[in-house]
């Protein structure tokens, strides 16, 4: 399909053919005059626009006017037509809905006005604030420092002896050994308790719900360490353990290890067995 500058392509051919009749009435005239007018239908009223070469291929081919080319064009060199045309309500409604206009001007000046303004940033006001670094209240603080120095990993836990795994403490536990080192099940005295300390060669006693616990064996098995865990001997332990994994259940861990239960200071006598 070819497509013609002229928004009237009959009125075209109807003037070539008044040229042609021109030419037949007038032999005399000289032959480039006779060439230009065959070619120019009417020079002078329908200017066409060229291609302006930009160098670029990629770039959107653009089109000037330009009033002093008179040179000759056949139909192969026509421009495209002016889609949407001049006056219709595309071209009025706006400069996007139209193809590239016929200008003069070069294409970087053309082509940016066509394009998007890059989108907005968002404004500050509708970001969310960045989640602060406190800790929700059902969650316990991350082991300190110090303890975290001393043990290989955030939880604080230890890299255990070989053979002091906790499947090898559940096998000791189920073992016939004497956990407990007391034989029978006693009362146990706060001052009892304060003396079961674990230093100088005496045991490591500690206290949970009333009962008290031979904490000695079960040191080299601790995955907290044997540190952690000499810090509840020869006291009530329940604040440290509770702190320190209230999900373990003490009394399955060390069920093997009971010594007895406490009692006042003056709570003196036979032993818990003796007295049924
Ligand atoms: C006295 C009885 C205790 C028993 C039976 C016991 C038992 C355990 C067990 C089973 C674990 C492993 C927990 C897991 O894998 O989730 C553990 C870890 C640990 N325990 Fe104990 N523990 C005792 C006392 C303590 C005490 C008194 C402290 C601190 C003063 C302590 C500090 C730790 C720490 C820091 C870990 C490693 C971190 C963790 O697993 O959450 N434990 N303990």
């Amino acid at each position: 399909t070819r497509f013609y500058a002229t928004e009237d392509p009959a009125g075209g051919a109807k003037s070539r053919d008044d040229e042609l009749n021109k030419k037949q009435e007038t032999p005399s005239q000289s032959p480039k005059d006779a060439e230009q007018s065959e070619s120019s239908p009417s020079p002078q009223t329908t200017p066409k626009a060229v291609p302006i070469s930009t160098g670029r291929e990629d770039a959107v081919p653009t089109f000037a006017l330009d009033p002093d080319d008179d040179s000759d064009d056949d139909e192969d060199n026509l421009p495209p037509p002016s889609f949407p045309a001049l006056n219709s309500a595309q071209r009025a409604s706006g400069p996007s809905s139209s193809l590239p206009a016929v200008s003069n001007s070069q294409p970087s000046s053309l082509s940016k006005p066509s394009l998007m303004a890059p989108p907005a940033r968002p404004a500050s006001s509708s970001l969310m604030p960045p989640p602060t670094r406190a800790l929700p209240s059902n969650l316990r603080a991350l082991p300190t420092q110090s303890a975290s120095m001393r043990t290989p990993n955030a939880r604080g836990k230890v890299q255990l002896s070989p053979g002091h795994s906790p499947l090898d403490w559940a096998n000791l536990q189920k073992s016939d050994k004497d956990l407990s080192g007391v034989g029978s099940l006693i009362r146990v005295t706060p001052s009892m308790l304060k003396e079961k300390n674990g230093r100088k060669g005496r045991p490591a006693w500690s206290s949970y719900q009333g009962k008290v616990y031979n904490i000695s064996p079960y040191l080299p098995y601790h995955p907290g360490g044997e540190g952690e865990l000499r810090r509840a001997a020869g006291k009530n332990g329940e604040k440290l353990f509770m702190e320190a994994h209230p999900w373990v259940n003490w009394e399955n861990m060390l069920g093997e290890c009971l010594v007895g239960v406490m009692v006042s200071e003056e709570a003196t006598g036979p032993s818990l067995e003796d007295m049924d």
